[in-house]
């Protein structure tokens, strides 16, 4: 069965200043929708908001169901899972205690661990070493397995490709494109520019100043265009006196 991410009227603030500003939009299962913007458009206000760890007005359902008023620990039980910009992972404990982590969080078995290293074969030979040890790549297929520990039916991925080799971008982009082709997960990455991941994008978002600004169900190459014209209008705009 695919799944369905909906937001409704989001909006973030910070203080007085507004970060997302009454945004829609759907992420349908089955497919990889990316959400492109410059740097501060808000795209990782909308994940967090999404996950339910930054304070949001408006309505999240997944697969139809309102889960706006859930904490993120029960959003995570519900199936939405994240990658969050900048890891966030426990350096000083090994790779499997951090695994062990999200396994309690999602009140799994002790076996989740060693089932979850399955994807990442190279994570298996590191269960045992410290997580700030480890590549950003292999820091980065960790964030993604812990992600997946509780087979979620939406995945959120916030800048995951950021300063990682072509190679590892190439390799997280199949592992995420098969998830939704195989699984139905609703994903959607949140990245400034697609880069080597645009071939995976079945449609996407561009965000500028939190409001999507233009939709495109046209693949990676035609968001690409959407988002230079974006950009591009707001340039002009910026200059007409
Ligand atoms: N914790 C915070 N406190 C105050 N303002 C914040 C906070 N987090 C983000 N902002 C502001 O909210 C706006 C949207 O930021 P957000 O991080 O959501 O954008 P982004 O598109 O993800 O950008 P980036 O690629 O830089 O992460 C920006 O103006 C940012 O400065």
């Amino acid at each position: 069965m695919a799944h369905e991410l909906r937001v409704e009227g989001l909006t973030v603030r910070y203080g007085h200043s507004s970060a997302l500003s009454d945004v829609d939009l759907t992420v349908p299962g089955g497919s990889v929708t990316a959400l492109v913007g410059p740097n501060g458009a808000g795209k990782s206000s909308l994940l967090l908001a999404a996950y339910g760890s930054v304070p949001a007005s408006g309505k999240i359902f997944l697969d139809g169901e309102d889960v706006s008023s859930l904490r993120p620990a029960a959003r995570a039980r519900a199936g939405i899972a994240i990658v969050p910009q900048g890891r966030q992972l426990f350096p000083r404990l090994n790779v499997a205690d951090n695994l062990q982590v999200m396994a309690e969080l999602l009140r799994l078995p002790r076996s989740a661990v060693d089932e979850a290293v399955d994807r990442f074969p190279i994570l298996r030979t590191r269960l045992k070493s410290l997580v700030g040890v480890l590549s950003g790549g292999e820091q980065q297929m960790l964030v993604v397995t812990r992600a997946l520990m509780g087979k979620p039916r939406v995945l959120l991925l916030d800048e995951m490709m950021t300063g990682l080799a072509p190679l590892i971008v190439r390799e997280l982009a199949d592992t995420v494109a098969r998830l939704a082709a195989d699984d139905g997960v609703a994903v959607v990455m949140a990245e400034p520019a697609l880069g080597a991941s645009r071939r995976v994008i079945d449609r996407g978002y561009v965000l500028i100043r939190g409001a999507v600004v233009a939709t495109e169900e046209g693949g990676g190459r035609a968001l690409d265009r959407a988002y230079q014209h974006a950009v591009g209008v707001e340039l002009e705009e910026i200059e007409t006196p």
